[in-house]
């Protein structure tokens, strides 16, 4: 089975509502399809979200990644070397971890069909089930306790609540949550980025004294600001969250070595895929520190990739894939059922995906195209 084309699109799904972050607001999933064709006529799929905010990428600088320097180093090469695929699609070009991801998921798409299995047998294996919160947006008081009643109705045991984007705010607001929804519900919290470390202690503290049961605070204060991070886990009794702060192993490494949070958010859009995924849960299973597995706003391709990681490695405990949930349609059909809370892993070898009956009206081409000229080694 040898690469003979990769090809890209673009996926735009509207969401069911706004989602709201400290970081942004969003309207519709907007993300970049990949297609790896083989010899064999077997279809590898991928997708990455150009999350710009959050990991720079964006979509002409994804397809551009993808057509230009990473396509050029894998045609022709065999699918079941894998190692050496991996390492020719990481040293490609330095970042552009949403392009790596997708082209990496669209590779173990091939790999564990190739292998007729479904891929997360291939990754471990540890479970078949796995169980997803579901993201509360920033808004008013009123709109959140409405927006997590309704989650509840629909069988969400556990919300991820967007704080950060007006600190001042942030303590009223989870209180009107918790009242409105009783003790039954577990709250997490994600700041975005939106506090500094003195105010993240602050309200964290408030929000332990008003015994209000958070259950983590995902992260709190800047990216970079990993002494602040470490302050504010040291701080508090509330487990502590890294995610803008960890793309690579390298720096999930680096925050267990200084216990600067208590748990990680593995995302594969951070971490350039699968490959480099699995060496954080390698580290956190020599750490003992427990993951989450995390999406940005992805289609349920890309979401299953995840979804397939955390089913198979023991050490990823938490799952924040609400993607499919967020969308308001799927355009795909086959492998991870997503019902809502409950993910349920298929039999289908791969990532177990392809198009659906309304893909279609969800595609369109690239504006630009870009030379698959092979680069030489200088
Ligand atoms: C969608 C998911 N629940 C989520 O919140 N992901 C990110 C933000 C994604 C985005 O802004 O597109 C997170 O910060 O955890
Ligand atoms: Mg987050």
């Amino acid at each position: 089975m040898k690469i003979t084309d990769i090809q890209v699109k673009r996926l735009r799904i509207p969401l069911k509502k706004p989602f709201k972050t400290a970081l942004r607001t969003v309207e519709a999933v907007e993300d970049i399809l990949i297609t790896i064709h083989t010899d064999t006529g077997d279809i590898g799929y991928g997708e990455a979200p150009p999350t710009a905010v959050i990991t720079g990428d964006t979509r002409e600088g994804i397809e551009g990644a993808i057509l230009g320097h990473i396509k050029p180093r894998l045609l022709g090469l065999p699918v079941v070397e894998l190692e050496t695929i991996m390492e020719r699609l990481h040293t490609a070009l330095v970042g552009n971890t949403s392009a790596k991801a997708a082209v990496d998921m669209a590779l173990y798409d091939l790999f564990a069909r190739y292998h007729q299995a479904p891929l997360f047998r291939l990754l471990g294996g540890a479970r078949q089930t796995l169980a997803t919160d579901l993201t509360i947006s920033v808004n008013d008081s009123a709109e959140m306790a409405e927006d997590a009643r309704q989650a509840v109705l629909l069988g969400y045991s556990t919300l991820k609540i967007k704080v950060g984007k007006d600190p001042q705010q942030d303590l009223k607001r989870i209180k009107a949550l918790r009242q409105t929804l009783g003790d039954g519900v577990t709250l997490r919290l994600d700041a975005n980025q939106g506090w500094t470390p003195r105010e993240a202690v602050k309200l964290i503290r408030q929000m332990e004294e008003a015994d209000l049961g958070i259950e983590l605070v995902e992260q709190p204060v800047k990216a970079g600001d990993l002494e602040g991070l470490k302050y504010v886990t040291q701080q508090v009794e509330t487990l502590i969250l890294a995610d803008e702060s960890v793309f690579s192993p390298l720096d999930a490494l680096r925050i267990m070595q200084e216990r600067a949070a208590d748990l990680i958010n593995i995302k594969l859009m951070k971490t350039g895929g699968i490959h480099q995924a699995l060496k954080i849960c390698a580290l956190a299973e020599i750490y003992g520190m427990e993951c989450m597995m995390g999406c940005m706003l992805e289609s349920r391709l890309s979401v299953a990739a995840a979804a397939h990681v955390a089913a198979g490695r023991n050490i990823i405990t938490r799952c924040d894939l609400d993607g499919p949930g967020l969308c308001a349609d799927d355009p795909w059909q086959g492998g991870p059922v997503f019902d809502h809370a409950a993910i349920t892993m298929s039999k289908e070898a791969g990532l177990g995906i392809v198009p659906g009956p309304t893909f279609d009206q969800y595609i369109s081409q690239p504006f630009s195209s870009f030379s698959a000229t092979p680069q030489k080694k200088m």
